[in-house]
């Protein structure tokens, strides 16, 4: 299999998770302290730690075949990169905000405005869409305190539990984006490479899946198991097994995070008894 580079966050919020994927992915990392290139023992990978904002640069141009990195980056920066997979965490928004005193009456509230953010493209974009022309202040960091300054009469940044917002005496008013980590690929990427990335892909999609679901076992006497099949959505038929006690078997089954407790409610209802929950570490589909 041939080598493929993929870059991640050096240091910040997206780091320790994308490292986490690899390793659930049974891929050891050399992570020696103040490394910025490391490579995997057991899987042909190199490891790049660089800038998140600099990632949509290098995957343009080859340096690396693939990347972990926020989808908001990839809107920003780099609209010509193709994403391969979904990853599920660093879910964030990309908000326009302003003053919590400040009446909102739509997005023409805008028209003249000086709005602060560190994305500008986002933001132009979006304004454009809408026929409107502000006045963008491009800032890196902190940009929540710039019109407690005088420095803008809004912002646009990232959102997710909106302590950020609240703490600075703004609200949020339109939503421009919604954000997860994902998998970005190059579009130089050799069909060599392309190949380990789907062997990398295969492995993440299991370890995903797993994440997603939960494996359920229960008892249930045998007039109720026709009623309890109908409710299991399972990845397939579930597993009926016959218990010691007569009358009785034990159904196994997988169910999705987000029907969950629905499921084990209509369980319940349909006659289900002894319900256990186990995570599910990897799921090949
Ligand atoms: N509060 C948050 N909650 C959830 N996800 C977030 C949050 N802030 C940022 N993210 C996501 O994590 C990514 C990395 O954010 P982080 O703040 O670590 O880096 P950065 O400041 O954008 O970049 P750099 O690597 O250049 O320091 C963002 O691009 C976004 O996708
Ligand atoms: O809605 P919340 O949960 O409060 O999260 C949002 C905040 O998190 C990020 O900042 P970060 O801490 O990464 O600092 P930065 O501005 O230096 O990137 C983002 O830029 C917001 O300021
Ligand atoms: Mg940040």
């Amino acid at each position: 299999m041939s080598t493929i580079k993929i870059a991640i966050q050096k240091s910040g919020r997206l780091n320790e998770d994308s490292l986490q994927i690899l390793k659930d992915c049974g891929i050891s990392i050399d992570n020696g302290k103040d490394q910025l290139k490391a490579s995997a023992r057991n899987f042909p990978l190199e490891v790049f730690y660089l800038r998140n904002g600099d990632i949509p640069q290098y995957l343009r141009d080859g340096v690396v075949d693939i990347a972990i990195i926020g989808e908001n980056v990839l809107i920003e920066k780099g609209e010509d990169i193709a994403i391969a997979e979904k990853l599920g965490f660093s879910k964030c928004k990309v908000s326009l905000a302003i003053p919590k005193e400040k009446d909102y009456n739509g997005i023409s509230d805008f028209q003249g405005k000086r709005i602060a953010t560190s994305y500008p493209n986002t933001v132009q974009q979006y304004l454009n869409k809408h026929n409107i022309e502000a006045d963008l202040h491009i800032i890196n960091g902190s940009v929540e305190i710039a019109p407690n300054i005088g420095l803008a009469d809004a912002i646009c940044d990232i959102v997710s539990s909106g302590s950020t917002l609240f703490k600075n005496n703004l609200k949020e008013v339109e939503v421009m984006l919604k954000s997860e980590a994902v998998l970005a690929v190059s579009p130089k990427i050799t069909n060599e490479a392309k190949e380990t990335l789907e062997k990398l892909q295969f492995r993440m999609r299991a370890v995903l899946n797993g994440k997603n679901s939960k494996y359920v076992l229960l008892n249930a006497p045998n007039d109720k198991i026709e009623a309890i099949i109908g409710i299991l959505p399972g990845m397939n038929s579930p597993t009926v097994l016959p218990l010691a006690k007569e009358g009785w078997s034990s159904l196994h089954s997988v169910v999705k995070d987000n029907e969950f407790w629905q499921v084990i409610d209509d369980l319940k209802e349909a006659g289900a008894e002894s319900i256990l929950v186990a995570p599910i570490e990897k799921m090949v589909l």
